[in-house]
């Protein structure tokens, strides 16, 4: 089916608001970052299908007859509106020789990968021989959805490669998007990847990996927010690494315990996402920064909720701490327990201060950059397009 390579691309997410509630049925306002994972998929001849992902230094191949007696074992519940069953996860696990019950970086990207690439060639009966690089700007596991531009980008490269989908680079343009349609069967098979991934996914960032911009989610229901006024975020990675699929687990088990103390604070995060899109509604009919307090004052609440429901970290704390020394405001965004933070810059923030900011953030030794949102979801490059940087990764992998 796929007669050349193809390269595409999609974009991580912060969450402004709504994470972990959003699990439970609340709202979530989230926007898409311009820092993407690329993937590059090739026709192959040899009967095997390779994947290599330069970001955690994996590369790993298997002969193409292997997977189909796989295939054979699994086709009748492998769907995309089935989601994976623990049977089906155990038999990958055994074909794949993931012998430890811990979830690593590697056994996750691995099964995710072997789920979607078997529950796709099952629908749509091919089973194609090639070769995948996946490569990301997106610090992994830091809270920016690199898990669900990892899976909108498998699902969309295996989909084309399966016929499922069409091809639509056209040679005169550099960077196209597929058909709303084709759009949404990507992120239906995208959510099994994050379901393999973290447990029990909400759905929100592989929605914003495929549609880009700025959505509201809220129990699948995904509204593109069509007036937004720029925002300037600041994106700090802590480097504490931690696991979505513990933290989400984590928070269920808590609002089992205590039912009656988490649900109302649910309610308010939800009543925050609310807030928070009614105010950039009227910031983008009327730009004033009288906005701004409001905007700050609901980071300050949220971001305590969060420490409540228990994905809070003393590394978050102290970016909360270091950017309110210079007036600024932060909460955590993503999963938390580590990870990223993000920091709302008023529009005329001088660079100075960002700079200043900056400096005593990488003194506790974070990283920490300004960040443009709003770019768009999952789409295919041609060649000449690429940023040097990329192509680099793909010619070398
Ligand atoms: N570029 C990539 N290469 C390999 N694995 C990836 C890549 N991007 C994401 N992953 C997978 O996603 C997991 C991280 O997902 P998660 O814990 O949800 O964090 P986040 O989505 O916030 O980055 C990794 O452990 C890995 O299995
Ligand atoms: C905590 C959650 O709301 C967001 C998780 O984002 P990330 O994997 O930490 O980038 C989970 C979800 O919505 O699926
Ligand atoms: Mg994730």
């Amino acid at each position: 089916m796929l007669a050349k390579p193809l390269t595409l691309s999609a974009p991580g997410k912060a969450i402004l608001h709504g994470e972990h509630a959003v699990v439970h049925g609340k709202a979530a306002l989230a926007v898409a970052l311009n820092l993407r994972t690329f993937l590059q998929i090739r026709p192959s001849n040899n009967g095997k299908v390779l994947i290599c992902l330069p970001n955690i230094g994996t590369s790993l191949n298997w002969e193409t007859v292997q997977l189909r007696t796989l295939l054979r074992a699994f086709s009748d519940g492998l769907d995309e509106s089935k989601s994976p069953s623990p049977e089906q996860m155990d038999a990958l696990k055994e074909f794949a020789g993931i012998t430890t019950g811990l979830s690593t970086t590697e056994s996750l990207a691995t099964l995710a990968f072997l789920y979607l690439y078997l529950s796709i060639s099952a629908k749509y009966g091919q089973i194609p021989s090639v070769e995948i690089v996946v490569w990301s700007e997106l610090p992994i596991g830091a809270g920016l959805g690199s898990s669900a531009a990892y899976s909108v980008c498998l699902a969309a490269a295996l989909l084309t490669a399966c016929g499922a989908i069409g091809c639509p680079l056209e040679e005169e343009k550099s960077v196209v998007r597929w058909p709303e349609e084709e759009l949404d069967l990507i992120n239906r098979w995208a959510f099994r990847g994050e379901q393999v991934i973290h447990g029990k996914p909400s759905g929100v960032d592989n929605s914003v990996a495929t549609w880009g911009g700025v959505l509201r989610f809220q129990s699948g229901k995904i509204t593109s927010l069509k007036r937004v006024p720029t925002l300037r975020i600041l994106l700090t990675n802590t480097k504490v690494s931690r696991s979505t699929k513990i933290l989400v687990a984590g928070v269920k088990d808590k609002i089992l315990k205590f039912p009656a103390i988490m649900n109302p604070v649910l309610a308010s995060i939800d009543a925050i996402s609310q807030e928070c899109e009614n105010v950039l509604e009227a910031m983008a009919e009327s730009p004033s920064q009288e906005y701004y307090p409001v905007l700050e004052e609901l980071f300050d609440i949220n971001q305590h909720h969060l420490n409540v429901v228990g994905v809070g970290h003393s590394s978050l704390d102290n970016v909360c701490r270091v950017t309110a020394t210079h007036g600024l405001h932060s909460k955590l965004t993503g999963a938390g327990g580590g990870g990223c933070a993000i920091t709302l810059l008023r529009p005329d923030t001088d660079p100075l201060m960002v700079e200043a900011v900056r400096q005593d953030l990488s003194a506790c030794g974070f990283e920490c950059w300004e960040t443009s949102i709003g770019v768009p979801g999952i789409c295919l490059h041609s060649l000449s397009s690429l940023k040097a940087e990329v192509l680099h990764v793909f010619n070398s992998a």
